[in-house]
């Protein structure tokens, strides 16, 4: 109950479909094949959704999770983009007019921003929506093979609607970046509108059973009501109107995303990689630990402890952080609905950096976690590459995660700028106006509160120093754009010292609130390993101002040795905790029941290269 929350009956609903689970193995399909097949699920899932009465985004999940394991579903931009774009940006009538169809997916939508030549720097698109009074039309345009729409997915040949991003022209006049609902494709035939060329963009590194594709727009018009107009108006004689907000509320649905991608895509993919890669390791018997004594599970290997036990605590500590900064999402969200917008700068700033940096770590402990299952985590069989492909997405989709923690530091610098001249932070950046401490207190305890001081330290130190090198940049002749890229190294650490921090701070709440003395003791241990081995990793970064001392590192070395003692005899029940259904994992190797051989040798024999097939037979014989 500690991970699933209300998401288990959803999920028990969703096992009880034969058509999910059950099937051709997608490791034989070829790409074709696994996009078809995910159309036939995504089609029953929907019949789903209507028997089962599933409206909300997070019952949806957690049946998606069951229907497209490990995959990403030509679904994902349609709720997750498409719909919350026209609820947070529509006007009253537009969201009746068509959220209702969407919801029911009578129209399936994407969120068509990025263009060949630009997905980072939004400002920079060109595909141009300019007004016609005449015909109270905005014609859409691609001027440029830079400006055609690349990669929206859903677009290549599922969705018939999709909100495009684009700039708005009146009279000559450039109004900058808006949303337009457009209809894409027939509702009778399917076939893309005239004015439109569009198509998939091709094989990808993963995200196989999505068809990311293109769009070239040739003087297309859409009606005047399809410029999504909560924030900003367009009236029929082309006066534009504007409601005096934030502009960048325009931008509401990556935030959305990147707040729900923390706990999606980076903690649900390293708690798989780390269910299979423990439970393998606890299957897996090698070598010899002591002569004419049987193999040891490789479980029982330090260095395999190593490996594995620090990203068991990530998994757990970026699962946390997911939740929480799903709660704050939601939050904020409803501040800004009421008119308090004073928020969402940090919310912009923390998601960004929280996208970026569990992104990262996941993907990062994702191909560790491959890499400790030695030769078998090389095949398909493992699950893990599917896993991988597909997670690694999230540091690249919606944010690119360096451009991401620099949105982080922008705020972080705003922020600490602010408390030089006497403002006093709230929220997630309070801790830049406390006084830094100059001396680590950390002893042997290894108290949680010290853990988290330690990286509050870190953070804080940080900061500043980027804040007031990016200063004397400045003072030594460069303006500030060019201070801001000679500091930008120095920023991205900034911004990622912060976002470990949060995230050390946020487990330490989870393990203060739990009230079940021995779960809180297991969850110690994991969120002592998970700081303590921050705390390595980054050693430099404690060291340098004489905040940690050479005496108390070397008891940093020594508790986090012993930890993996600790945490060894129950490291199979942290990962049969986080309640994996074997149809999730899609691993031999992450078996439930343990049955590995025998199911490699069955899954082996079953390889289309193993059927009788003319022509391979005729270049052999
Ligand atoms: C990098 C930026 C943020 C830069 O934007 P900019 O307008 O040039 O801003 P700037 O000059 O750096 O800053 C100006 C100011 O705007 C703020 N700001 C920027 N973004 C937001 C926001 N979302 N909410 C609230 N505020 C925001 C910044 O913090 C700045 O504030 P400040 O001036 O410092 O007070 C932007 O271009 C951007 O967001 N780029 C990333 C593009 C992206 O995420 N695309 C996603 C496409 S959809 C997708 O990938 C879907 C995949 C999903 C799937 O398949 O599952
Ligand atoms: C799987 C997948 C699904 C996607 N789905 C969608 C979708 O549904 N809809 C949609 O509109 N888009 C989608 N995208 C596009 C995605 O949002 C962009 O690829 C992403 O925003 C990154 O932009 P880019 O490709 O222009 O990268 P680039 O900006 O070209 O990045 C290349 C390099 O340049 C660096 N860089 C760029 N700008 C800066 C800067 N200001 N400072 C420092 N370094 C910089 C980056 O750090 C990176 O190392 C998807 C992409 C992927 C991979």
């Amino acid at each position: 109950m500690l991970f699933k929350g209300g998401g288990l009956p959803h999920e028990s609903l969703a096992l009880q479909e034969k058509l999910f689970g059950a099937g051709p193995d997608y490791n034989f399909m070829t790409r074709i094949e696994r996009f078809k097949n995910s159309l036939v699920r995504v089609q029953h899932f929907i019949r789903c959704c209507a028997r089962y009465n599933l409206h909300d985004h997070a019952d949806k999940k957690w049946f998606e999770g069951v229907a497209f394991p490990n995959e990403v579903s030509v679904l994902g931009p349609h709720s997750g983009m498409f719909i919350p774009t026209l609820k947070e940006q529509g006007s009253e009538e537009q969201i009746q007019k068509w959220v209702p169809q969407a919801e029911k997916h009578q129209i399936m939508g994407t969120y068509i921003q990025t263009e060949l030549g630009h997905g980072t720097f939004v400002r920079g698109l060109e595909t141009t929506a300019t007004y016609d009074p005449k015909t109270e039309e905005f014609i859409l345009n691609s001027p440029t093979l830079t400006s055609i729409k690349w990669w929206p997915g859903g677009l290549g040949r599922t969705c018939n609607f999709g909100i495009v991003m684009a700039l708005l022209y009146i009279d000559g006049k450039n109004y900058g970046m808006h949303p337009f609902v457009v209809q894409l494709r027939s509702l009778k035939t399917h076939e893309p509108l005239p004015g439109l060329t569009m198509g998939d963009i091709g094989p990808k590194f993963g995200f196989d059973t999505v068809d990311n594709g293109y769009l070239q727009f040739n003087h297309f018009g859409i009606p005047r009501e399809n410029m999504l107009m909560k924030y900003c108006q367009v009236l029929k004689n082309g006066t534009y109107t504007k409601q005096t907000r934030n502009p960048k509320f325009s931008y509401g649905a990556m935030i959305f995303v990147r707040s729900m991608v923390v706990y999606e895509v980076a903690g649900q993919g390293l708690a798989k990689a780390c269910t299979i890669a423990i439970r393998y390791s606890a299957i897996r018997r090698q070598s010899e630990l002591k002569k004419s004594r049987p193999e040891p599970q490789i479980l029982d290997y330090q260095t395999q402890q190593y490996k594995l036990f620090p990203l068991l605590a990530l998994a757990y500590a970026v699962w946390f952080t997911g939740v929480r900064m799903k709660e704050i999402y939601f939050m904020v969200n409803n501040e800004i609905k009421q008119g308090h917008t004073e928020r969402l700068p940090e919310l912009h700033a923390i998601s960004s950096g929280l996208k970026a940096f569990t992104t990262s770590m996941a993907s990062w402990g994702i191909e560790r976690c491959r890499l400790a299952c030695g030769g078998h985590g090389y095949s398909a069989a493992s699950g893990l590459p599917k896993i991988y492909v597909n997670a690694t997405g999230g540091c690249t989709y919606e944010g690119e995660n360096t451009v991401m923690l620099l949105q982080c530091a922008r705020f972080l610098m705003n922020i600490y700028g602010g408390v030089k001249n006497g403002r006093r932070p709230s929220g997630s950046v309070n801790y830049l106006g406390e006084r830094i401490s100059s001396r680590c207190t950390l002893t042997s305890e290894f108290t949680l509160k010290s853990l988290a001081d330690a990286f509050k330290h870190r953070a804080a130190r940080m900061i500043k120093e980027a804040s007031e090198r990016l200063n004397r940049l400045q003072a030594s002749g460069n303006d500030p754009e060019d201070s801001w890229n000679l500091n930008s190294v120095v920023l991205t650490k900034a911004a990622e010292a912060h976002c470990h921090y949060y995230m050390v701070l946020v487990f330490e709440s989870v393990v203060e609130s739990v009230e079940d003395n021995c779960v809180k003791d297991i969850l110690r241990q994991l969120c002592q390993l998970l700081a303590l081995c921050g705390i390595q990793e980054n050693s430099g970064d404690f060291i340098q101002d004489g905040f940690l001392n050479n005496d108390q590192l070397e008891l940093v070395k020594q508790k986090q040795l012993s930890l993996l003692s600790e945490i060894r005899p129950n490291a199979v029940l942290l990962v049969d905790a986080f309640e994996f259904h074997d149809v999730q994992l899609g691993s031999i190797l992450g078996r439930f029941d343990g049955n590995v051989y025998e199911n490699l040798f069955k899954w082996a024999k079953k390889t289309p290269l193993n059927k009788p097939e003319d022509l391979i037979h005729r270049l052999l014989r």
